[in-house]
């Protein structure tokens, strides 16, 4: 089986062709094989208008699959489409539009499922997304803020986390379905998550949600210095402050933590909040781990999980929890890939977005 994968990211656009083929065995139900070409298209500048962004996009992602086999499939990152189970769902007209329009909010991710079905429809074939990130199996007891009127929500990378949670379950000699892990995704947002029985019973979200500050997202923070600053600020200048210019961009003045990780050595209010980014998801950490029980494994991941000397930093702190299975970057085009095959090769069913939004 041959599938394109789509993954739109906020500053470039991972691609891959996708072999599948199913390896299963007794032992390993449901095992599939992929080999991807992996390829990457940076965006266009951010001058165009939206309409003149979006249509580079595509030409530049045309230009990178003109010489690709034909697909049996294509695959992209789902979007911020309204709390559902997770899973593999086929991509109509009406979900690639909602995505497009989402009052879920707004994230680059929302492209993804136009961008599959128009390939798809290329070349007559079917359009899936695979754990959209508003996969919500929260518990009720974690659906509960503390003031009424005010519920927690998950959205979160479930597409990497699901996929990073599987690979430490087997690294510690579980099946994800039997076991507890706590996934934390460091990358442009981050988000510490906890799986039980693989589901993500509950999530500190990552779009101005709770948790620890991002490279350039405020993360949680005090309730009254929070209704201080919102009552001199203008709700949507506030909304793109805290999305945009907080956590190291607006602590330190950069989201680069490959820049930061030098000027640690020499700068000591670049060492303080790079302690504080360490002592907040290790926080975190320990917080999604006293759910249910305690984890068979703690996974770090994302882009900033490369960054080898703030990850021991963390290790060192939440070490005695669990084992810790560092997994730097992501694995979403192996997961996109993997969920697209599982449903060309019949080991799974889809969902039907309609009947599962949760
Ligand atoms: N080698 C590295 N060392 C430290 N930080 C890194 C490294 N590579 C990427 N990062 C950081 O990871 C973040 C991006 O994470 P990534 O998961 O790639 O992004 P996205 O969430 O947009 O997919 C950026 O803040 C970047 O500075
Ligand atoms: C809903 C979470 C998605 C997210 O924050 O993704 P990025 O880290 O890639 O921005």
């Amino acid at each position: 089986m041959i599938a394109y994968v789509i993954n739109p990211g906020s500053t470039s656009t991972k691609l891959a062709l996708a072999h599948i083929e199913s390896s299963e065995t007794p032992e390993l139900p449901g095992k599939l094989r992929l080999t991807l070409e992996r390829h990457e298209v940076s965006h266009p500048d951010t001058q165009g208008t939206q309409a003149e962004r979006s249509a580079q996009m595509r030409a530049l992602i045309a230009q990178a699959v003109a010489t690709w086999p034909r697909p049996d499939a294509v695959v992209g990152r789902g979007g911020l489409i309204g709390p559902l189970r997770a899973g593999t769902y086929e991509v109509t007209s009406e979900l690639a539009q909602f995505a497009l329009n989402s009052p879920y909010g707004d994230h680059a991710s929302n492209l993804g499922a136009t961008l599959a079905l128009e390939l798809a429809q290329q070349h007559g074939v079917p359009a899936f997304i695979v754990d959209p990130p508003s996969v919500d199996e929260l518990l009720p007891e974690a659906r509960v803020s503390g003031f009424p009127g005010i519920e927690r929500s998950s959205r979160f990378h479930a597409l990497n986390a699901r996929a990073v949670a599987r690979r430490a379950a087997h690294e510690v000699g579980k099946r994800f379905q039997d076991s507890r892990i706590v996934v934390a995704h460091l990358g442009g947002g981050i988000s510490v998550t906890a799986f039980a029985q693989g589901r993500a019973v509950d999530t500190s979200g990552a779009l101005l949600d709770e948790g620890p500050f991002s490279p350039q997202r405020a993360g949680t923070l005090p309730t009254r210095a929070l209704l201080d600053l919102a009552y001199r600020t203008e709700r949507a200048e506030l909304e793109q402050l805290l999305t945009n210019e907080g956590g190291f961009k607006g602590l330190v003045g950069t989201a680069d933590l490959r820049e930061l990780e030098q000027r640690e050595k020499t700068e000591i209010e670049v060492r303080v909040v790079v302690q504080a980014f360490i002592h907040q998801v290790s926080k975190s950490i320990g917080a999604y781990s006293a759910i249910g029980g305690r984890p068979d494994a703690v996974a770090i991941t994302g882009g900033v999980a490369r960054w080898d000397n703030l990850v021991r930093r963390i290790e060192d702190n939440v070490g005695w929890i669990a084992p810790v299975i560092v997994l730097p970057g992501e694995l979403e085009l192996e997961a996109l890939a993997e969920g697209a095959g599982r449903v060309l090769l019949g080991l799974e069913q889809l969902q039907d977005w309609r009947a599962t939004t949760t």
